[in-house]
């Protein structure tokens, strides 16, 4: 469990970033390193030609970095919520501003697009992975399906139980959001324990999908959520190193 603040005063993350500085790499940390194979089918302008050649590459790296510094300055925390001990990180302030939400978009499709296939569907998180999901889906040229909270989805559905940090609950996805054989990139907010995304993983697999891998806005080190995870992961900020 994460460090407890003296008082409920959120904490603007480029603080605790100074007292933890953040780990060499920033643009990529999955342990199970992504596929770089080119495909041109890809919508965004950032692909396809230019993934691959060096100067490009390292040109997508570089905003990348800007992109990233702007967007973990904008987190807040707040202390004991939503229980004693959590350090819990809102990430609201990104949607709150325009010029962070573009921002956010753009950092998240440059990554994608530069280091995974072309998804078929991206699959977002309830509740706080509906808030880029369908952004992120529509800029990829890719379809986007939820996973919910048990009792939330009409007709047939896949469920999975799940823990996470501060409490467990069930997952659902309807039995034909996902057609046998189509690639998908599973997306949440924040990865703490990896429990609600190993059960978002497993919900895409028994439908069939090809689970290319994870993303994450915010990836909390220390708690190790990656090693439940079977495909590579992107996480674009780090937090409570
Ligand atoms: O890695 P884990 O330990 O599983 O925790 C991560 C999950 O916890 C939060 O969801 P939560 O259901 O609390 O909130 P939300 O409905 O506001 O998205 C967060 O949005 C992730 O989905
Ligand atoms: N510490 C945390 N802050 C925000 N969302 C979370 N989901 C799981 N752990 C969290």
């Amino acid at each position: 469990m994460s460090g407890v603040h003296p008082d409920s005063t959120p904490v603007p993350a480029n603080k605790s970033t100074a007292e933890h500085p953040a780990p060499p790499h920033k643009d990529s940390t999955a342990s199970h390193p992504p596929p770089q194979k080119p495909d041109p089918t890809l919508t965004s302008n950032d692909h396809a030609s230019q993934r691959g050649q060096p100067a490009a590459r390292s040109s997508a790296a570089a905003e990348l970095s800007g992109l990233t510094l702007r967007l973990k300055q904008s987190l807040r925390q707040f202390p004991d919520f939503p229980s004693p001990g959590i350090l819990f990180e809102d990430i609201m302030p990104l949607f709150a501003d325009p010029e962070l939400h573009e921002d956010l978009i753009r950092a998240l499709v440059l990554h994608v697009s530069q280091n995974y296939e072309k998804p078929d569907v991206v699959v977002g998180l309830d509740a706080r992975g509906f808030l880029f999901g369908p952004s992120l889906a529509l800029r990829l040229g890719a379809g986007f399906a939820p996973i919910r909270k048990k009792g939330k989805l009409p007709g047939p559905c896949e469920t999975a139980a799940y823990e996470k940090e501060y409490g467990s609950d069930f997952f659902q996805m309807q039995a034909d959001a996902v057609k046998p054989g189509q690639k998908v990139l599973v997306v949440d907010d924040i990865i703490a324990t990896g429990g609600s995304a190993a059960a978002a993983g497993s919900l895409v697999k028994k439908l069939g999908g090809t689970l290319l891998g994870y993303v994450f806005i915010l990836e909390l080190d220390f708690l190790k959520g990656r090693d439940k995870l079977d495909a590579p992961v992107y996480t674009l900020l780090h937090g409570q190193e």
